[in-house]
């Protein structure tokens, strides 16, 4: 557990833009021999994947975890709206690895990206909770393109469909309801107002309903959603948000959630994981996996979202103030609605989004936490990093962001 290499660095990557036929433009790295990459020369490297969105967050640690695990890989593609610099340090080995700068929401993009993949992780998407997007643009590209990547399997013949959805598809409801160390089977009254987790409980749907379809070839496709609660860890840009907010306000934050509300949070190394287990998984147990969901998890410790994150920036020279709310709870509603108010107010001449808006306080303010073994039931899936590895490796993270 948690011995994960540290990312390598070397080799070189060739990008691409998508040309409007279905052909990428890719190219063969070299290999330069690390140590990380789990590829034995003696399996047969014969798979194609896609990661959609694998210059997000998320989709970094997902393009590094396959490199590294699975050792079947010929060529990785990653497409993303926005391709990142990093990505021209991978180091690939013996693997292809194909950068497509594209959008989900253009099917022929996607079709062109997906034609002769064997495997899809489809992770783009608008993580959006703060109101910088509108419902219109988030339902376009989390819902829309998903319908497209979903499309594109079937007519190119691709078996198997990876789903990054959410938590936040079963909850937090409206009603402030708490799931308290719930299951994949836990009866929950899910009834979503918001855009985001709108989009994510469409596109889940769509994915689930999608397995079985017959590809082009005559065979089902393959599908499951993998469902992250509150990520964390390296280039988590909200725990990098409040980090600097503690230090613009003299090393200290302040409580303004009760310590007793629980937050599911699971750090990214093991979702990465999960999803390249999930991956090559499907294949062999497709009739136990295909169409189902799972919660990812891990040991990360069942706590508040601000008590959580004090696990990473207390070390960094931060303090929570306050064993209690310092402010009333009844002021903070109104703080939430007075920025909702500011941000419609100023849109015609700025984008007001604050972290803290209705939806979010109702988010902090809810407890979420899931207790489940499906995934290792199901795939055999154990985290690979510990609570220890993973707090080590934020806390190392998060230092150097300010460095
Ligand atoms: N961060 C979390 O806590 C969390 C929790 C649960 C689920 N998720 C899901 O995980 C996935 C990845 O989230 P993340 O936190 O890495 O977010 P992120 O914003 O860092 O990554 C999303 C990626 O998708 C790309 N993208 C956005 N629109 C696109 C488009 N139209 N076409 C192609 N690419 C596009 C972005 O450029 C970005 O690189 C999302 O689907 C999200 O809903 C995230
Ligand atoms: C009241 C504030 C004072 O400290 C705290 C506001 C915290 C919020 C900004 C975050 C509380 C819960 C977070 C969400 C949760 O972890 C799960 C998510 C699911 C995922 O699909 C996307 C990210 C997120 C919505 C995440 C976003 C930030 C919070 C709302």
């Amino acid at each position: 557990m948690g011995q994960e290499e540290e990312q390598a660095e070397g080799g070189r990557c060739v990008t691409g833009r998508l040309a409007p036929s279905r052909q990428v433009s890719s190219g063969q790295l070299g290999h330069t021999g690390t140590g990380c990459s789990m590829a034995d020369p003696a399996q047969t490297q014969e798979l194609v994947y896609l990661v959609t969105g694998g210059c997000g967050f998320l989709g970094e640690h997902v393009v590094q975890m396959l490199l590294r695990r699975e050792p079947r890989l010929r060529e990785l593609r990653v497409f993303d709206l926005h391709l990142s610099p990093w990505l021209e340090k991978l180091d690939a080995g013996p693997v292809r690895v194909t950068a497509i700068q594209g959008d989900v929401t253009q099917a022929h993009e996607v079709e062109a990206a997906v034609a002769g993949a064997h495997v899809v992780i489809h992770m783009a998407g608008l993580v959006d909770v703060f109101g910088r997007a509108s419902s219109e643009t988030i339902h376009m590209v989390n819902v829309e393109g998903t319908r497209n990547v979903i499309e594109a399997c079937v007519r190119w013949g691709t078996r198997f469909l990876v789903y990054t959805s959410s938590m936040e598809v079963v909850g937090p409801n409206t009603k402030g309801h708490p799931f308290y160390r719930g299951n994949e089977d836990t009866p929950y009254e899910a009834v979503h107002a918001h855009p985001y987790p709108c989009s994510k409980a469409l596109a889940e749907r769509l994915v689930l309903e999608a397995n079985g379809r017959e590809v082009r070839g005559g065979l089902p496709l393959v599908t499951c959603a993998l469902r992250p609660t509150g990520i964390y860890g390296e280039g988590h840009q909200i725990m990098r948000d409040f980090y600097r907010q503690g230090l613009r306000l003299g090393s200290r934050l302040f409580r303004v959630v009760p310590a007793s509300v629980e937050h599911g949070r699971v750090y990214v190394g093991n979702v990465a994981w999960m999803h390249v287990l999930a991956a090559q998984e499907l294949e062999r147990r497709e009739g136990l996996m295909g169409g189902q969901v799972y919660f990812c998890y891990d040991s990360s410790p069942y706590k508040s979202y601000e008590d959580f994150n004090m696990e990473f920036l207390g070390p960094c020279g931060v303090r929570l103030v306050g064993t209690r709310p310092v402010v009333p709870s009844w002021l903070l509603v109104l703080l939430a609605a007075l920025n909702a108010l500011l941000q419609w107010l100023l849109r015609p001449l700025l984008l007001y989004a604050p972290l803290l808006n209705p939806y979010t306080l109702a988010m902090a303010k809810t407890t979420f936490t899931v207790s489940t073994t499906k995934a290792q039931q199901h795939f055999g899936y154990e985290p690979l990093f510990s609570w220890e590895e993973s707090r080590r490796r934020t806390i190392r993270w998060v230092q150097a962001t300010e460095g």
